[in-house]
């Protein structure tokens, strides 16, 4: 059996020095290059940017989805650039969850299964400690009512907190969530948001999520902004003019 050391944690995830090349010579395009960033336990972590700026690819950088061309990156305090394949995959599961666009809920399950089945996938037994934290997840999300239906019955807004509340239920470090409200009408994407930003302060987990709206990142605490491939600024509790001109530097820059 293979064991993973664990440094001492100060931050949930970093990256050093992180470039990603895609292609080479003349057709290079560096999707990020040489990005320094500490991601706060505890906290809602927004990243933002231009299209193009590297977000999906930061992301997926973190979160062991893909491999940089140079740098590390560190998530609960394990080096995740000198895992195998096999490990980063069994890293990812037992610490790592994800919310994307599209809630990829199973249509035959109720929501209880679809929240339950990346346990059940990984051979974990549904015991009382399960029980237990299911339970939190599904009051802090306000889904208790709904653990019966099936997707079909259940809004666009609640679908994605039933996705919510499979990414946070296996105890993850870390959810990554890439562009949550992306299929969501204004209201559920309010809903979601807020929901989100409950599961930070009452259940201390980490999020980080990768979002065009500025409404959305004013849920967030910080807010990391990208301009092509590199760190522009990284807003610790911005207010929203702060943002608003820091996003208008970044697209100026980016039109430039
Ligand atoms: N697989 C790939 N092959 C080649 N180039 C890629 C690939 N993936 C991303 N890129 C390029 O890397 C750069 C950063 O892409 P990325 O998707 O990370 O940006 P983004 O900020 O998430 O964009 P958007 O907001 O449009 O989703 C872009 O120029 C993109 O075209």
């Amino acid at each position: 059996m293979t064991t993973t050391t664990h440094a001492p944690v100060a931050t949930a995830a970093s990256a050093r020095d992180l470039t990603k090349t895609y292609g080479t010579g003349a057709a290079a395009v560096h999707a990020l290059d040489g990005v320094d960033v500490d991601l706060a336990p505890g906290r809602f972590t927004a990243v933002m940017g231009p299209s193009g700026s590297g977000k999906s690819t930061l992301m997926h950088c973190l979160a062991g989805l893909d491999r940089p061309t140079r740098g590390t990156v560190t998530v609960d305090g394990v080096d995740l650039t000198r895992l195998d394949d096999d490990r980063l995959t069994r890293f990812r599961r037992d610490h790592l969850g994800f919310v994307f666009q599209a809630f990829n809920l199973l249509p035959m399950l109720t929501a209880r299964q679809n929240i339950l089945l990346p346990l059940e996938l990984a051979g974990r037994r549904v015991d009382a400690n399960v029980c237990d934290d299911l339970d939190t997840v599904v009051s802090v999300l306000g889904l208790g009512d709904r653990l019966g239906h099936r997707p079909s019955e259940l809004s666009g807004g609640q679908q994605q907190r039933v996705a919510i509340a499979r990414a946070l239920v296996s105890q993850a470090s870390i959810v990554f969530a890439d562009e949550p409200t992306g299929n969501l009408d204004s209201a559920a994407s309010a809903e979601v948001l807020a929901y989100l930003r409950r599961s930070v302060r009452e259940l201390g987990r980490t999020v980080v999520m990768v979002t065009h709206e500025i409404d959305a990142a004013a849920y967030a605490d910080d807010v990391v902004v990208l301009a092509d491939g590199r760190i522009r600024s990284h807003l610790v509790s911005p207010s929203r003019a702060e943002l608003v001109s820091v996003l208008a530097g970044s697209s100026h820059r980016d039109a430039s």
